[in-house]
């Protein structure tokens, strides 16, 4: 199969024939993608496919057996996961992480002074220096709240929200910072059509308005077809093809990669 992008120019993310195996399972397979600047690109492909092991391969939570990962020109193979987030590549996870007996605020702010390197949580002794860093932060957080329409739930535990807020307090988390790319890991899985909405209409503001790039694995159809361009499809552990959603949508050879996706675990199970 063939990208059907024009591939002229480099992309921000660039993986070059990665590979990682368990055991005696090859799960990423000679990977070679691009996602260009600019763009929501859509990760789709059947359970199993390697979606999520690429992720965590890209973001330095697993370490290839071979191949490559560049991030604006820069090769971030093999580099520890804070040191990739710290280049502008952030993620989110299928199961959001939040500290749950911080309150939402707290979270954000954490975020910020974990950059910085300041010690808010411990200082006995806060010079004015540090007191205004952190009223900035505290500024920001409350702006980045508002965004996503959380400033209600400020002060509440972050663990007491509910499960499409929880994701909306990922995306919040990663605005703190000043992210080149942002990859998510199924944001609309398990939220409400209402935070859905909310969810999609923020990440096409930050596209337009702030420039940030998103990849996205999503088994939501809809969701993808309205919100990426192009869709990368995966199928055992490598792309199988790359193109506009309606194009992907109709391919015979994504319909049959997940038929044989669900005839295989049909037979598994
Ligand atoms: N830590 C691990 N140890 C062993 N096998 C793993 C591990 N992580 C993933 N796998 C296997 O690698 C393959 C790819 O899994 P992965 O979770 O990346 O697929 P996926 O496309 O994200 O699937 P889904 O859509 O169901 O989330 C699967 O066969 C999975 O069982």
């Amino acid at each position: 199969m063939h990208d059907t992008a024009s591939g002229a120019e480099a992309g921000l993310l660039e993986v070059r024939g990665l590979a990682k195996s368990f055991g005696g399972l090859r799960a990423i397979d000679d990977c070679t993608l691009s996602v260009r600047k600019g763009t929501i690109t859509g990760l789709i492909g059947p359970n199993g496919a390697g979606k999520t092991t690429l992720f965590n391969l890209i973001t330095g939570f697993f370490q290839p057996d071979a191949g490559a990962v560049r991030l604006d020109g820069d090769d971030i193979t093999g580099l520890k996961p804070n040191a990739i987030f710290d280049k502008g590549l952030c993620r989110t996870f299928q199961t959001p992480r939040e500290h749950p007996t911080m309150s939402v605020l707290e979270n954000l702010m954490l975020v910020a002074s974990n950059q910085t390197g300041e010690q808010f949580w411990n200082c006995w002794f806060r010079s004015g220096a540090v007191r205004r860093q952190e009223e900035e932060i505290r500024a920001k957080a409350m702006e980045v709240l508002e965004f996503v329409d959380l400033t209600r739930l400020a002060d509440e535990y972050a663990g007491k929200l509910s499960g499409g807020q929880k994701k909306l307090l990922e995306l919040a988390r990663i605005l703190m910072t000043e992210p080149k790319i942002v990859l998510l890991d199924e944001p609309g899985a398990g939220i409400n059509r209402t935070l859905m909405k909310r969810l999609s209409e923020n990440i096409e503001t930050l596209r337009e308005e702030r420039g940030i790039t998103f990849l996205l694995i999503e088994h939501d159809m809809d969701l993808v077809m309205r919100l990426c361009d192009p869709v990368i499809v995966m199928s055992e552990g490598h792309k199988l093809m790359e193109g506009p959603p309606e194009k992907v949508q109709n391919d015979p050879h994504v319909l049959e990669a997940y038929l044989g996706g669900q005839y295989a675990g049909a037979a598994d199970g």
